[in-house]
C-alpha cells in the first residue's frame, strides 16, 4: 500500500471526529417557548429516549418545561435526543426503572418497557421486572413527591379479544403463561398498581392504552410489523406476512389523556394489505413470504376511540399515508447512515510481537 494511502486511512477518522465536534459546538436547539417559573413544569419521562418517548420530549422541550430523560438504553438511543444534549430545560440520565430514583418533579411519563413482541420476548423475566419493580418505584416517586403519573399501557392487555372493537370496558383475554405473558400481564399489573396508589395513597394517575405504532425513530430492529415491512421493502427482501388479521397506527402523534384511554387509529387493515402498500409506496420488487402464525397472536385489533374523542377531543390526524411515507423517508436515511459508517476504517487491532501474548 502506497503510503499517501497509509496516511489517508489513518487520518479518516480523525476528520470524522472533526466534523462531529463543528457540528457539536454549532449546535442549534429547536425552538422553545417561555414559560413563566408557574406554568413550567419539572417533567420525568422513563423510556424518553425510546421511539415514543423520544418525540414526546420534544414536544415538553418545545412547550417550555424542564424535561429529565430517564433510560437504559435497552431499546432507547441517545440519538433520538442528542439534538436537546445541553439544552438548560433537559437532563439525561442513564438509569435502569428497575432501581428507585430520588428526584423532584411535578410530572412523570413512564414509559419505559420494550414495546415490540421480539424486545420483550428477549428477556421475558426482565420485561416483567421492569413493568412491575419499574412502575411500582415510579409510583413511589410519584407519592413522595406529589406528582401525577402517566402509564403509558398497551393493547396488549385485551390480549386475543373476543370483542371488536375494544373499548375501556373490556377486561382482555390474556393467556397467563403464553409468549406473550411477560409483557401484557406486565402491564396488567402496571395498571392494577395505579389504580391501587389512587385509591389508597390519592395519586394522580393517567393510563393510555396505546395500540400498534409505526413512525420515525422506531429501532431498526424494532420487528414490528410496518417497521419490518419497510425495511424489507427497501432492502428488496420478501415481506414476510404471518398473519392476515388487522393493524392499526396512531403515527408520531403526541397523546394528552386523562383517565383511561384506549387510543390509535380506528382504521383497520389486514397484514397483506398493509404488505401490499407498503410495497407500493417503495416501489419495490420484493417478494410476499408467507410464514406459519406466531402463536398466540391476536386475532383481530381495533380501538373503540369514542372516550378519547368525547373527553380529550383526541384522534388521529396523521393520514395513514402520510405516516407509512415519513417511516419510509426515515429508515432509508437510517439505511445510508449505517451503509457510509461502514466505510469508516475500524481501529486497527494492536500490533503484538510474534510469539505468545503475556497476559499480566
Ligand atoms: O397491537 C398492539 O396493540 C401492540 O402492538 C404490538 O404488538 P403486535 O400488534 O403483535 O405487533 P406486531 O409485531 O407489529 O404484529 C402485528 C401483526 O403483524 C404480524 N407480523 C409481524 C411482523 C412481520 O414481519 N410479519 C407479520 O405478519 C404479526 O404476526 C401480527 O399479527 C406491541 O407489542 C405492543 O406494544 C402494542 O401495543
Amino acid at each position: 500500500m502506497k503510503i499517501e494511502q497509509r496516511i489517508d486511512e489513518a487520518v479518516a477518522p480523525l476528520r470524522e471526529k472533526i466534523r462531529d465536534l463543528e457540528l457539536s459546538l454549532s449546535q442549534k436547539y429547536p425552538p422553545v417557548k417561555f414559560l413563566s417559573e408557574k406554568d413550567r413544569k419539572r417533567i420525568l419521562i422513563t423510556g424518553g429516549a425510546g421511539f415514543v418517548g423520544s418525540h414526546l420530549t420534544d414536544k415538553l422541550m418545545m412547550d417550555g418545561h424542564e424535561v429529565t430523560v430517564v433510560d437504559n438504553f435497552f431499546t432507547g438511543r441517545k440519538r433520538n435526543v442528542e439534538h436537546w444534549i445541553g439544552h438548560e430545560n433537559f437532563e439525561l440520565i442513564n438509569h435502569d426503572v428497575v432501581e428507585p430514583l430520588y428526584i423532584e418533579v411535578d410530572q412523570i411519563y413512564h414509559l419505559a418497557s420494550p414495546a415490540s413482541p421480539p424486545n420483550y420476548m428477549y428477556n421475558p423475566i426482565k420485561t416483567l421486572k421492569t413493568n412491575t419493580i419499574g412502575t411500582l418505584n415510579m409510583l413511589g416517586l410519584a407519592k413522595r413527591v406529589g406528582a401525577r403519573l402517566l402509564l403509558a399501557s398497551t393493547s396488549e392487555v385485551y390480549g386475543d379479544p373476543e370483542v371488536h372493537p375494544q373499548n375501556e370496558e373490556y377486561w382482555g383475554h390474556v393467556n397467563p403463561i403464553g409468549p406473550r405473558a411477560c409483557y401484557d400481564e406486565g402491564k396488567r399489573v402496571a395498571e392494577t398498581m395505579c389504580y391501587a396508589y389512587m385509591k389508597q395513597e390519592g395519586v394522580e394517575v393517567r393510563v393510555a392504552r396505546i395500540f400498534n405504532t409505526f413512525g420515525s425513530r422506531m429501532h431498526m430492529n424494532d420487528g414490528r410489523v410496518v417497521s419490518n415491512f419497510i425495511l424489507q421493502a427497501l432492502q428488496g427482501e420478501p415481506l414476510t406476512v404471518r398473519m392476515v388479521r388487522a393493524s392499526v397506527s396512531v403515527g408520531t402523534d403526541v397523546m394528552e389523556v386523562h383517565e383511561m384511554c384506549s387510543q390509535g387509529n380506528p382504521e383497520e387493515h389486514t397484514i397483506l394489505e398493509f404488505a401490499r402498500l407498503i410495497k407500493s409506496l417503495v416501489v419495490s420488487r420484493s417478494q410476499i413470504q408467507f410464514l406459519p402464525e406466531a402463536q398466540d397472536d391476536p386475532q383481530r385489533r381495533r380501538p373503540d376511540i369514542r372516550k378519547a374523542k368525547m373527553m380529550l377531543g383526541w384522534e388521529p390526524v396523521v393520514p395513514l399515508e402520510e405516516g407509512l411515507n415519513k417511516t419510509i423517508q426515515y429508515f432509508s436515511r437510517e439505511l445510508e447512515h449505517q451503509a457510509n459508517n461502514q466505510y469508516i476504517p475500524k481501529p486497527k487491532a494492536a500490533r503484538m510481537k510474534k510469539g505468545r501474548p503475556r497476559h499480566n
